[in-house]
């Protein structure tokens, strides 16, 4: 299969980059406020959510270094990605510290996100993941950070929905602040390089991307519904176990389900885009009275393959085609008559190509084929075969032939030589007494 590169779409690489920095800054923020509701002792701002204790130095602190990190990491800069790595190594060593209180200090110096020793977990981790994005290496391993990340952050969201549910308080304490600040620094961290890994598949400006940006998020919002539907089930109406899977098993179908709708209805929605698009590309490129492409059409098609001559050799024929004394048919016969030969030429050309061929009106009677990676010899059984449509079609009024020129790419061609070879081989078959097809080569 042939490797074709990613294609971004600018807009959304910019939406990325900016939602990064507004996390970078928010957690920044978020922890700085709780770190000195902590100092003063001010419960409002030390209250990490109505009810429940405050949000202690370790874990604001870390969010504090973490956020540094993710907006440093985005300036360019050795200094900048140097001060970025060395937060980031900081957040790690909260983490190490973390642990070390919760191993040695025998009372919990800290407060915890889950647990003591998985905060000082998600810390290490966290600095691990800021440490390898500031340094753009192994994308695979901080990819794999950032997951485990974000299954810690979505445990910890899906315990809020289940506390949420049942009004008691959280199964990890502390749960919505952490969590949530866990949860936007992976995904501002995820966010920070859109153009590689993962985040690469959400910024294309494909069918991918378009699914990838629409569904994540609802996607990632699945388990805090499960949890907190099973709650409501369980506790709040009190239905026994049994009953209560029955019905989260079946909301679970419903809501793979839907999703699949989702997925159903976006790429009904955007394959019917695409297609609106390439009909109205397509009447722009087509020649209405022959239904070949337009002379706009050839010269895109012709710059592309001279592109691909140059660049990789890749060698093409160009055939131009003149319809014979078409001036005496349309004086004989009327100008309506000759519009219909030239649709029926159309028609004959059309017929005679393989899907790779462009068959374009490159102006008035004259015709011009492009036969991707056809040497002149094989472009002449191409004319053989025209001249013999043209031969033994039915034609209404009269016989209708046609003169043929033929010219092989050659490198070195520049932006008209290779269309001057051909015409110049169209005037000898004219010379040489019509309906024939004569090679460039030859010609000279
Ligand atoms: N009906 C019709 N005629 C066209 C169209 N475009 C160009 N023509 C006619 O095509 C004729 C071309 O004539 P010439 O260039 O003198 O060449 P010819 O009579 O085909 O003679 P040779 O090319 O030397 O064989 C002219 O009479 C044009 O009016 C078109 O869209 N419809």
């Amino acid at each position: 299969m042939i490797a074709v590169p990613f294609h971004q779409d600018p807009r959304v690489v910019r939406g990325f980059t900016h939602f990064s920095r507004a996390v970078a800054v928010l957690t920044s923020v978020v922890a700085l406020i709780l770190l000195a509701g902590w100092w003063w002792n001010v419960p409002l701002l030390a209250t990490a959510a109505p009810g429940q204790s405050s949000m202690t130095p370790n874990a604001a602190i870390g969010f504090a270094l973490c956020g540094g990190s993710l907006l440093l990491s985005q300036e360019t800069g050795p200094l900048r990605s140097r001060l970025a790595s060395w937060l980031s190594l900081a957040v790690m060593a909260v983490g190490v510290a973390t642990f070390g209180e919760y191993v040695w200090a025998g009372e919990p110096g800290i407060d915890y996100l889950l647990d003591d020793s998985l905060m000082a977990l998600v810390f290490v981790l966290l600095g691990s993941l800021g440490l390898l994005v500031s340094m753009r290496r192994w994308l695979h391993l901080r990819e794999g950070l950032a997951m485990a990340l974000l299954a810690i952050a979505m445990t910890g969201l899906a315990s809020y929905g289940i506390a949420l549910a049942s009004r008691h308080s959280l199964l990890f304490d502390r749960v919505p602040v952490y969590t949530m600040l866990l949860l936007l620094a992976v995904l501002g961290w995820l966010s920070s390089t859109p153009a590689t890994g993962l985040t690469r598949v959400a910024t294309a400006d494909t069918l991918g991307g378009a699914f990838a940006r629409r569904l994540l998020l609802p996607a990632l919002l699945l388990p805090v519904l499960f949890a907190f539907v099973f709650e409501v089930l369980q506790s709040g109406l009190g239905l026994p176990e049994t009953l209560a899977f029955a019905f989260m098993a079946l909301f679970s179908g419903a809501a793979v389900a839907l999703l699949v709708w989702w997925v159903a209805n976006l790429l009904d929605q955007l394959e019917r885009q695409r297609r609106e698009t390439l009909r109205l590309r397509n009447d722009a490129d087509t020649d209405t009275l022959t239904g070949l492409a337009n002379r706009r059409a050839f010269d895109d098609a012709l710059a592309n393959l001279l592109h691909g001559q140059r660049k990789h050799d890749a060698m093409f024929s160009l055939l131009m085609l003149d319809l014979d004394r078409f001036k005496s048919y349309n004086d004989d016969f009327g100008h309506l008559a000759g519009d219909e030969v030239l649709h029926i030429t159309g028609h004959l050309l059309g017929a005679a190509l393989r899907p790779s061929d462009l068959a374009a009106r490159y102006g008035g009677e004259e015709f011009a084929l492009l036969l991707p990676q056809t040497d002149v010899t094989r472009a002449d059984e191409v004319a053989a075969r025209i001249l013999d449509a043209f031969r033994s079609y039915a034609w209404p009024r009269r016989a209708v032939t046609i003169s043929i020129g033929m010219a092989q790419s050659a490198a070195g061609d520049g932006d008209t030589d290779l269309v001057q070879r051909a015409d110049a081989a169209l005037y000898d078959a004219k010379h040489a007494g019509r309906n024939r097809a004569v090679a460039a080569t030859a010609a000279r």
